[in-house]
């Protein structure tokens, strides 16, 4: 069983509303997860249940070993969890180089250390966060998110609305980072290959349930199964 992270029966949505059903996942560290599912079957809102922001029925959320069920946001980041929303949520009044400063630990992640994961926010350093093309925003916020000494990365379809050049770079950059930098990542992705090339294990939700959990490789390489999972096409699963 992981100490990493384990996600233990889990019932969770907004007020009375419930979401997750009865959840149950574990991460190991160095071994990212890919979310995957249709619309609206919970992906984000397992998210933002491990970052405190849903309301939990029953169930437990460990974390290295501890409870963190009940706690605060800011203290589940203070302890390694590193989110990056989807709506990326950089300050448009800040340049790219104070929006990295500002959110500094002095831990591990450097500004260097940004900047040689992402050299265009190097190059765009004295841009103000709202000069910015969607993929700078983008690395921007999980360059922000990385200022905080993560240790498990939560990634909310980063790749969205984004030019295909843009994609493969964030997506390689994600990889470097879970391999070279010692970082676990959680992704939630609406095109299934790429979040399967970015993890080494995934989930499929189905109304908050999970419907498929192992191997992203063996998902990857079965194409009927995916298919039956998400409903995709042959001809959305190679874009
Ligand atoms: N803040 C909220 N308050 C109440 N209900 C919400 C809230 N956010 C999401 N929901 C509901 O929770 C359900 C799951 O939404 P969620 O965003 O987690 O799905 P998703 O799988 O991430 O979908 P998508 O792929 O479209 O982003 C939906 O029925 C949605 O309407």
């Amino acid at each position: 069983m992981s100490d990493f992270l384990q996600i233990e029966n889990l019932t969770a949505g907004y007020h009375d509303a419930i979401v997750l059903n009865n959840l149950s996942v574990s991460i190991e560290r160095g071994q990212s997860l890919a979310i995957l599912g249709r619309n609206g079957v919970g992906k984000t809102t397992l998210l933002e249940t491990l970052m405190g922001n849903t309301t939990i029925k029953r169930g437990a959320i460990r974390w290295l070993g501890q409870d963190i069920t009940r706690l605060r946001p800011a203290e589940r980041a203070r302890r390694g969890l590193g989110w990056v929303p989807q709506e990326r949520e950089v300050f448009a009044s800040l340049t790219v180089r104070e929006n990295l400063e500002v959110i500094a630990r002095g831990s591990h992640w450097t500004l260097e250390r940004v900047y040689k994961l992402f050299p265009r926010l190097r190059e765009r350093a004295g841009n103000y966060g709202n000069q910015l093309s969607g993929g700078e925003q983008q690395m921007l916020a999980i360059g922000r998110a990385l200022m905080t000494n993560p240790q498990l990365l939560l990634l909310d379809e980063p790749m969205e609305g984004l030019a295909p050049i843009i994609v493969e770079e964030l997506s390689e950059a994600v990889r470097h980072m879970c391999a070279e930098e010692g970082l676990t990542a959680i992704i939630v992705e609406q095109h299934p290959v790429l979040a399967l090339s970015m993890s080494q294990h995934a989930i499929v939700l189905e109304r908050g349930t999970v419907t498929y959990a192992g191997s992203s490789a063996e998902l990857a390489a079965d194409g009927e199964r995916l298919n039956q999972l998400l409903g995709v096409t042959n001809r959305a699963l190679a874009s």
